[in-house]
């Protein structure tokens, strides 16, 4: 057999789950063995492919989550772009078939998908309605502005329900990225770098400015309990110990929240947004990874690959691993499967994520974001929002120093890859 080796970045409920579909493909055929292996998690997996590459010991796919994708796309000699893979094993692939906010993300200036969709997602709220409930609140109404989630987590912790009214994986995915989406302001000028290599970050904009700010005084008050940097890793714990009664996390925490929230109930709302600020909501963006192939195997490898990535995106393998993981279901026909099978009606507030995402229209702040040197970008953003809780910096002087800092880096990439 020949064997396809993919690195991966899905730990816990989701790595299971991964292992498991590669194991269904793997009986599902005689050709082929794919070999999965996580290397860790985005960060460290993107990193150890990327040296894995210099030294000639590259896999056949690594699986490179969406702010990587500045990096991926000018790395030209590196991948091999799933379009031409697929064109050239003649294997069957109709880009049309995923939902355009996934392919949009994915595909390059001329029209081609560069990277094979797998695992989108975008980040929603997670609610304890036992603690809602205990607070005098409507367990079956989630917060629906930033006003709203103040109120709230006050009734909350003065209710004695809960100490804490909200936490927060992913500070630059969520409470910034997105954020900024959502009320459609742009992250970046040349339409969040879609349009060009040299783009300049904006995010110290005023509504960005208030929202930071209000993180800190939110935060000084108990009504904010910080997650820590990157993932976040501290958040999900205090949302399953039910101290913090609101968690705004990944679509695709849902496996783990299924699977930790026993003593309680969970409920499902879209990210709050200012209602005073014009344009919000406007729609989510994506989150999560894609599948880039690596350059420098032999002809039968990517003919394996192909094979395989025909088979991840067939509508039963991709629903159920959508309706597993939260994650979204990145194709038309996933999602058509899910509704002819009753998943959305039996699972109350499943189809959150799909909503929020297509709320309206994508408009140039809110397709997502491309900038080279992104991963080390996120890093920044890590770092100056900790100097803002500790009092270090206020939101206006962390913010504008992750947009002097990070046109740095913007700039040095541009200059490197013109
Ligand atoms: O937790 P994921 O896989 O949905 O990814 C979240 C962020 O998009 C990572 O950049």
């Amino acid at each position: 057999k020949t064997q396809i080796t993919w690195w991966h970045a899905m730990s816990g409920e989701l790595g299971k789950k991964l292992e498991e579909i590669v194991a269904n493909y793997n009986k599902s055929q005689d050709a082929y063995e794919v070999v999965p292996t996580y290397k860790g998690n985005y960060t460290e997996t993107m990193t150890a492919a990327i040296a894995a590459f210099r030294a000639k010991q590259q896999p056949d796919i690594v699986q490179v989550f969406e702010v990587g994708t500045g990096t991926m796309m000018a790395a030209k000699g590196a991948v091999y772009p799933v379009y031409k893979l697929m064109a050239d094993t003649g294997t069957e692939f109709d880009p049309k078939g995923f939902l355009s906010a996934v392919v949009g993300y994915y595909t390059d200036t001329d029209g081609n998908m560069l990277s094979m969709p797998f695992n989108s997602s975008t980040p929603i709220v997670y609610y304890n309605k036992s603690v809602f409930k205990k607070a005098g609140l409507d367990p079956e109404t989630p917060p629906k502005t930033w006003q709203d989630v103040e109120a709230y987590s006050k009734k909350i912790m003065e209710s004695g329900a809960a100490k804490c009214g909200f936490t927060s994986g992913w500070i630059s995915w969520v409470q910034l990225e997105n954020f900024s989406a959502w009320h459609n302001q742009p992250i970046g000028t040349l339409e969040n770098g879609f349009g060009g290599i040299d783009p300049k970050l904006t995010v110290n904009g005023p509504v960005q400015v208030k929202h930071w700010s209000n993180l800190k005084k939110w935060q000084d008050e108990g009504v904010f309990q910080y997650g820590g940097p990157v993932g976040g890793d501290d958040a999900p714990p205090k949302f399953y110990a039910q101290e913090c009664a609101m968690y705004m996390n990944s679509s695709a925490a849902r496996a783990a929240v299924m699977n930790n929230a026993k003593d309680f109930e969970v409920g499902f709302g879209m990210l709050p947004y200012y209602s005073d600020v014009d344009g919000a909501p406007q729609n989510s963006i994506i989150g999560g990874a894609t599948l880039w192939v690596l350059q420098g195997h032999d002809e039968d490898e990517y003919k394996g690959v192909a094979d395989f990535f025909h088979y991840l995106s067939s509508p039963e393998v991709q629903a159920d691993w959508h309706q597993f993981s939260g994650y979204l279901p990145i194709t038309q026909a996933a999602y058509d499967l899910g509704q002819q099978q009753g998943y959305y009606e039996k699972n109350p507030g499943s189809d959150v994520a799909i909503k929020q995402m297509t709320l309206n229209p994508p408009t140039e702040n809110s397709k997502g974001l491309r900038f080279g040197n992104y991963v080390q970008i996120r890093t920044i953003i890590d770092e100056e929002f900790e100097a803002l809780l500790s009092g270090k910096k206020d939101a206006q002087g962390a913010l504008d120093a992750v947009v002097e800092r990070g046109n740095k880096l913007i700039g040095d990439f541009a200059a490197a890859n013109q």
